[in-house]
């Protein structure tokens, strides 16, 4: 059977430079997936090439086995769903409103709202712990609440795929570790961008990316080294067992 989601040797060009490099991926079912790598080193460009939005110079994102460019956007929105790093939203409607839009790629001529979409859009608020903000403008959001929104949105989509640009961006610790735990919990496929190795951790596999190339591709506690941080970020890594629970804990040094 064809996987849900595979890159195959995909390559994006930006003025004459590559900026995702030859990279090919298969998704395993369910599983998490980390993009990490230096500012720039191309994790966005490759969501965006996964999300069907970016099209590779070379190579091919293939959803269900069929290529990307092959599939309406509708069908695309009915399996996968974005969390953009700077995703818009219009100003000038509820918090409610923005995320019942996620609810659009399930409608059609045949198929008018029901109230199982609006138990999507309830169980999306809950989950982002946005519900008692539904009735407000989306304007008068902070920046926290409105990437909250965002994946809120994106889960009121029931997508097979959840694709998210560094979700954790704005929040504050509370909420960066419940929706990290939201993804973790989720039975979809979910590829997330992160800066943060410990949440990284969190990952089934982490991909690192330097200069659009993939350079390692595994389980974190495997891949993150210090010697593939060191490497990557030009950082001294020291990774230490955290006394009481055992996971894990990174100190860094900026190497000069
Ligand atoms: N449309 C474009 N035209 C020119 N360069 C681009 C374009 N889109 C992206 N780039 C460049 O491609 C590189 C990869 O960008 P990308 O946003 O994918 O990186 P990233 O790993 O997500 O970075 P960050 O961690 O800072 O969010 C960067 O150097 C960026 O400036």
């Amino acid at each position: 059977m064809s996987p849900l989601l595979e890159v195959v040797a995909a390559s994006r060009m930006a003025q004459g430079r590559a900026i995702v490099s030859d990279i090919s991926l298969r998704l395993q079912p369910g599983e998490m997936l980390g993009l990490l790598g230096p500012n720039g080193s191309g994790k966005s460009t490759l969501l965006g090439m996964m999300a069907g939005l970016i099209r590779p110079c070379r190579g091919q994102v293939r959803l269900k086995g069929l290529p990307m460019q092959a599939l309406r956007r509708r069908r695309i929105a009915q399996l996968l769903a974005l969390v953009a790093q700077s995703a818009e939203t219009a100003e000038r409607i509820t918090v409610r409103q923005a995320v019942e839009l996620g609810r659009i790629p399930r409608l059609g001529p045949l198929r008018p709202w029901r109230p199982r979409d609006d138990e999507a859009v309830a169980a999306a608020l809950k989950a982002v712990d946005m519900a008692h903000l539904a009735g407000r403008d989306w304007s008068s959001l902070s920046g926290g609440e409105r990437q909250r929104a965002h994946i809120a949105r994106a889960l009121a989509q029931a997508p097979r795929i959840l694709l998210l640009d560094e979700p954790t961006n704005h929040l504050d610790i509370h909420h960066q570790i419940a929706i990290l735990d939201l993804i973790a919990g989720l039975s979809v496929t979910t590829v997330v961008a992160l800066h943060d190795m410990h949440h990284a951790l969190r990952c089934d596999r982490v991909l690192v990316m330097r200069d659009g190339r993939c350079a390692a591709l595994g389980p974190p506690a495997q891949v993150l080294t210090p010697e593939l941080i060191r490497d990557i970020f030009a950082v001294k890594a020291e990774i230490i067992p955290h006394p009481r629970t055992g996971r894990p804990v990174f100190d860094f040094e900026r190497l000069c």
